[in-house]
């Protein structure tokens, strides 16, 4: 049997006393919209964060495609094909919208730096389709209109998809979306959610998101995990999961009996 394309195998984090997350295991199929749900402090950014490797587990393994990453270095994670973007928007925000997403694309840079010291053309071919690359970006995400706009300018909703698209510029295999529908209005989360659905689908990138918008995560979602302190209440579809008794009682802090 091959591996899972992600699997989070027994992962648990203790802060001091407190268990954040606590023996979660789930495994993500290539191309699935998988995402963490769960009431405040629910350890969902604690997941993600080992899975962007920035906290180390204490116990437990993560695996890509088979390959154990759970010692990987932070700046080591682009590399191995994971990208994310941030609850809190975070770009060069005094450069143009074009130069961010090109900082995205020179990750995959192979030139030799005396070839690029010296411009050779093996260099220029090389700059040529990193361009044409951050291109079809700005195309998809339908972001030409700001492309030689500071980010520092443009409104909350223009830098958020600006940041998609410098996560999608490293041509990620698994892209990591911290809440993507937050601050966004209803007009710019069905944007959103028409581009995730069109990241997995059409490009093929495995997504895993945490988020709290329930329409958004039903509309896209493959599967779903929730959690509650630090433990995984239930995995299955939207429906399965938003359907399950101890999500109910999570949220509403009362059993799913007493609700009706
Ligand atoms: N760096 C840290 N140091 C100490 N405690 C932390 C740290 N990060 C998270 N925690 C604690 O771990 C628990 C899980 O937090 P986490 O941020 O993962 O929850 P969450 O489900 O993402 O919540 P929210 O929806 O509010 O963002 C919380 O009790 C939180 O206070």
């Amino acid at each position: 049997m091959s591996a899972p394309f992600f699997e989070a195998d027994d992962i648990s984090v203790q802060f001091g006393g407190l268990k954040a997350v606590d023996g979660v295991s789930f495994t993500v199929a290539k191309g699935e919209v998988f995402t963490i749900i769960g009431p405040n402090g629910a350890g969902k950014t604690t997941v993600f964060n080992i899975v962007s490797r920035i906290y180390q587990p204490t116990s437990g393994r993560v695996r890509l495609e088979g390959t154990d990453i759970t010692a990987l270095p932070p700046h080591k994670v682009a590399g191995a094909g994971i990208a994310r973007t941030f609850q809190n928007i975070e770009l060069f925000e005094h450069a143009t919208v074009l130069q961010n997403l090109l900082i995205g694309a020179h990750i995959h840079r192979t030139t030799h730096p005396i070839a690029e010291a010296l411009f050779l053309p093996s260099v220029m071919r090389a700059e040529v389709k990193l361009r044409e690359q951050v291109e079809e970006i700005i195309d998809l995400l339908d972001l030409a209109v700001h492309r030689d706009s500071m980010v520092a300018g443009l409104p909350y909703g223009a830098r958020k998809v600006v940041e998609l698209g410098r996560a999608l510029a490293t041509r990620p295999k698994l892209l990591l979306l911290d809440e993507p529908s937050s601050g966004l209005n209803v007009e710019e989360t069905e944007d959103m959610a028409f581009w995730i659905q069109d990241i997995t689908k059409d490009h093929g990138i495995t997504v895993i998101m945490v988020e709290h918008d329930m329409s958004l995560v039903s509309r896209v979602s493959d599967r779903v995990l929730a959690m509650n302190q630090g433990r995984v209440l239930a995995t299955g579809t939207p429906a399965e999961v938003q359907g399950h008794p101890a999500v109910i009682e999570a949220y509403l802090g009362r059993p799913a009996e007493a609700v009706a």
